[in-house]
């Protein structure tokens, strides 16, 4: 179906062994939306049009209207790392008539007004998150633990970075305050940006074919760190734009980037600001600390507020909470449109079909 070929420079931005399986299983179940598709991956979204990338440079391109109608008859859109099928026409011109299911996206939340809310598509296609934070006047546990709610509840797999580590005396108190935050199986490190430490304490997430997004607040370290991961020094990102290609073998669009182990970062704008999509019910979810105690409240319906017999209040940090009910004040506070809200019924249903499942098996077994 596709060039062989090819994949081998689509590994290079971020086309990995499992994507491929799970693209060839939908398009098994997709009749081709054209002749003779080419696999892209889209690198930037502007008002018009798209940057798509094959590997070796970008190349401009548009969206069907149809594609475009049926997204957003989805409440979906087309989003920096997303892959897609396009094909050329007569004239030259890419167009994209296919979008592959993404396996996950970074979505923010925009308020309009008091009723209206938008969610706007950020970033598809993510292994790793890296929740960048210094380790100076930049460091905030509790922070911290709003992006590792919200990188986790689009399912995306966080590694915190603490960067500035030549700077805080306290560096290996921090690094275990940060870890105990962490749910089971995440990893923090503690780094000097400006050195050659980044690149070594990451090696296992910059294998070829991985795709990561480095999240953080201003000054946190996020440009230095992604200096120091390059496989050439990008002197400075904001001029690196799609036009300037003078037939380097790395990518050179503005918000991709090629890491020198072969893993690909997307640096975009829209990560900067961050109010990320989720809900209250899946963030409970991944505060796990949360979840286990609170069955143990005296009242099924505790807030863990001021409730009497309160096993949360017991057990967890009290910043610990408090950042808790000020994450859910505000997923409330997103008040879903009729469609969102339709749409997160039906995952929650699923959500708790498959949990009551998993709890017969266990009883079961
Ligand atoms: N000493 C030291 N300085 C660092 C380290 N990491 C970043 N810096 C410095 O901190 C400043 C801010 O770093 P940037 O990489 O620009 O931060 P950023 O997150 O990209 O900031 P924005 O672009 O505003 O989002 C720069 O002066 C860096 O040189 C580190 O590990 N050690
Ligand atoms: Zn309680």
């Amino acid at each position: 179906m596709f060039d062989l070929s090819d994949l081998g420079r689509l590994r290079g931005i971020g086309l990995s062994p499992a994507l491929m399986a799970a693209f060839i299983q939908e398009l098994q179940q997709t009749a081709l939306p054209c002749a003779e598709p080419a696999l892209l991956r889209v690198t930037e979204v502007q008002r018009e049009g798209l940057t798509l990338h094959d590997g070796v440079q970008p190349l401009p391109a548009r969206l069907l209207p149809a594609v475009r109608l049926q997204l957003g008859a989805e409440g979906d859109a087309i989003a920096c790392g997303d892959w897609v099928l396009a094909e050329r026409n007569a004239l030259g011109e890419w167009w994209v008539a296919h979008r592959l299911h993404p396996v996950n996206q970074l979505a923010r939340r925009l308020h309009d007004g008091r009723d209206k809310v938008e969610r706007v598509v950020i970033v598809s296609n993510v292994d790793t998150a890296l929740l960048v934070m210094g380790l100076d006047l930049d460091y905030s546990p509790r922070r911290l633990e709003r992006y590792l709610a919200l990188v986790r509840m689009a399912g995306v797999a966080p590694v915190v970075v603490l960067t500035k580590k030549d700077l805080c005396p306290a560096a290996e108190e921090r690094l275990l305050e940060v870890q105990a935050l962490l749910p089971p199986g995440a990893v923090a490190v503690a780094v000097n940006a400006l050195g050659e430490e980044p690149r070594q304490a990451l090696a296992p997430w910059l294998q070829p074919g991985q795709t990561l997004v480095l999240l953080g607040s201003s000054g946190a370290g996020k440009s230095t760190l992604t200096n120091a991961l390059l496989a050439a020094p990008v002197q400075d990102t904001g001029a690196n734009r799609a036009g300037d290609n003078r037939g380097r073998h790395t990518t050179t669009v503005r918000s991709l980037h090629a890491t020198a182990e072969g893993a690909c970062i997307i640096d975009t704008p829209g990560l900067r600001t961050l109010r990320l999509d989720g809900d209250a019910q899946a963030l409970g979810a991944v505060f796990e600390d949360i979840a286990r105690l609170a069955p143990l409240c005296r009242f099924r319906d505790c807030r863990h507020e001021a409730e009497p017999g309160c096993a949360v209040r017991e057990g967890v940090e009290a910043q610990r909470l408090r950042n808790f009910h000020k994450l859910e004040r505000e997923a409330r506070r997103d008040t879903l449109t009729a469609l969102e809200r339709r749409a997160q019924m039906q995952t929650w249903k699923q959500r708790s079909r498959a949990a009551k499942l998993r709890m017969g098996d266990k009883r079961g077994g």
